[in-house]
């Protein structure tokens, strides 16, 4: 049983008290009434009840114990990149991965072996420069190691299963598990860690060092420019909100439905690229929640395509009807 202290009220978030505790012996701060909105790159979304950011893997199970002992449910966050978050928040403790980040390039083996929290993009740049290949596909993809393996993230028909030869895998009741992709049940863009408890907390990928690092930065580079040149980057988002439907794009049925430019409040479907929903400035998760559904009803009444969403949705919504 983890012993907890509270340090009392650290001042007022949205009109209430904030309050932290720390996990003894473990040095672990839990904040309660942190916004997400600023954890998010759609930035938008209300407070997590409780929130910490573990540094090390005592500090992790510790928060676990302390959500167990609690009753609370649990939710992880990464870069956040692919959440969209209720404007009333999230109950329980949100765990941010985000200072797990160790990272270890294996020489000998090609082997990359880093902490959930690592930034993707990040790993994919440092790779090309030492001339490494197998993360040429991944640079501006934002997030994490983490939220890509629960993601299965990919780009430029690669993805994050094609590379991972096995990750470390947190139960609730604080077991650890090795398991390979065959465990995962990888499919586009899905994983069987989806919606579940289990926390991701490393993971080894299997890349090929040895080639000439200018060749390996240029292609990395020309993926880069691609994306840049077709999706929008300059406003808030969440990436592609809808997986592709069979052989259909889901960018090219939103566009063929007229719905470009389509805004509800401050959410826009983008000119750029249809499958893209931006933060004009003053979106609300509600705006945006609004924009997705209707954009689904759309597409469906038009061509028969239920979309699915990519983006996951967290916390409770509800749906206006006009
Ligand atoms: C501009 C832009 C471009 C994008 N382009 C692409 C693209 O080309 N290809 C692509 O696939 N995606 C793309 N995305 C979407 C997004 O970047 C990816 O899905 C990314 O892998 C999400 O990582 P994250 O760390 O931000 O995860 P989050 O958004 O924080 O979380 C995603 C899911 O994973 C869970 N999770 C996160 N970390 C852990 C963990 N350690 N253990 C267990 N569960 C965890 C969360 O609870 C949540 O369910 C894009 C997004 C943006 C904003
Ligand atoms: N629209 C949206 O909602 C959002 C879009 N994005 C976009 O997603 C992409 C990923 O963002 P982010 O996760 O912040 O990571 P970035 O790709 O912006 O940068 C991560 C690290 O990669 C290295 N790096 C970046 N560019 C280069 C380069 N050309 N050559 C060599 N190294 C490079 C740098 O590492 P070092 O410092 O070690 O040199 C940098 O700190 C970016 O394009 C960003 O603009 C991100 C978040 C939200
Ligand atoms: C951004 C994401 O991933 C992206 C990934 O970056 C890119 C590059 O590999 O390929 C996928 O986009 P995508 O299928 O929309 O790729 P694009 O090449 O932009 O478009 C596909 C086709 O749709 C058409 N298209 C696209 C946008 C649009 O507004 N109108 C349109 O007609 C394009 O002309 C093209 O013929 C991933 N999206 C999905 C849902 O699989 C993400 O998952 O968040």
């Amino acid at each position: 049983m983890v012993m907890t202290v509270s340090s009392g009220s650290l001042g007022q978030v949205n009109g209430k008290p904030e309050r932290s505790i720390t996990l003894l012996g473990n040095d672990c701060l839990i904040r309660s009434k942190v916004s997400l909105a600023s954890l998010t790159s759609f930035r938008v979304g209300g407070p997590a009840d409780w929130y910490t950011a573990p540094q090390r893997l005592d500090q992790l199970l510790a928060c676990l114990e302390w959500a167990n002992a609690e009753e609370l449910p649990i939710t992880l966050l990464g870069g956040g990149s692919n959440l969209l978050v209720s404007d009333r928040g999230l109950r329980g403790l949100v765990i941010g991965t985000r200072y797990l980040r160790h990272t270890h390039f294996d020489q000998e083996t090609g082997q990359l072996t880093v902490g959930s929290g690592a930034s993707l993009p990040r790993l994919a740049w440092k790779a090309a420069r030492m001339g490494w290949r197998g993360l040429e596909w991944a640079v501006g993809i934002p997030g994490t190691v983490g939220g890509a393996i629960v993601m299965n993230a990919g780009a430029h028909i690669s993805c994050t299963a094609d590379i991972l030869v096995n990750t470390h895998i947190l139960e609730r009741s604080g077991t650890l598990q090795v398991l390979p992709p065959e465990k995962l049940g990888y499919r586009y863009r899905t994983s069987n860690l989806q919606g579940s408890d289990r926390l991701v907390t490393q993971a080894t990928f299997q890349l090929q060092p040895g080639y000439d690092p200018e060749q390996v930065m240029a292609e990395t580079t020309e993926h880069f420019q691609q994306r840049r040149l077709s999706q929008p980057y300059h406003l808030p988002s969440c990436g592609s909100v809808f997986r592709n439907p069979g052989p259909h794009k889901a960018g090219w049925l939103i566009e063929q439905t007229g719905l470009k430019g389509y805004k509800i409040g401050g959410a826009q479907v983008a000119e750029r690229h249809a499958n893209f929903i931006l933060n004009c400035g003053s979106a609300t998760a509600s705006d945006i929640f609004q924009l997705i559904h209707h954009v689904q009803e759309r597409v469906q009444h038009q061509w028969s395509y239920l979309l699915e969403p990519e983006v996951r949705i967290l916390g409770e919504h509800d749906l206006i009807s006009n």
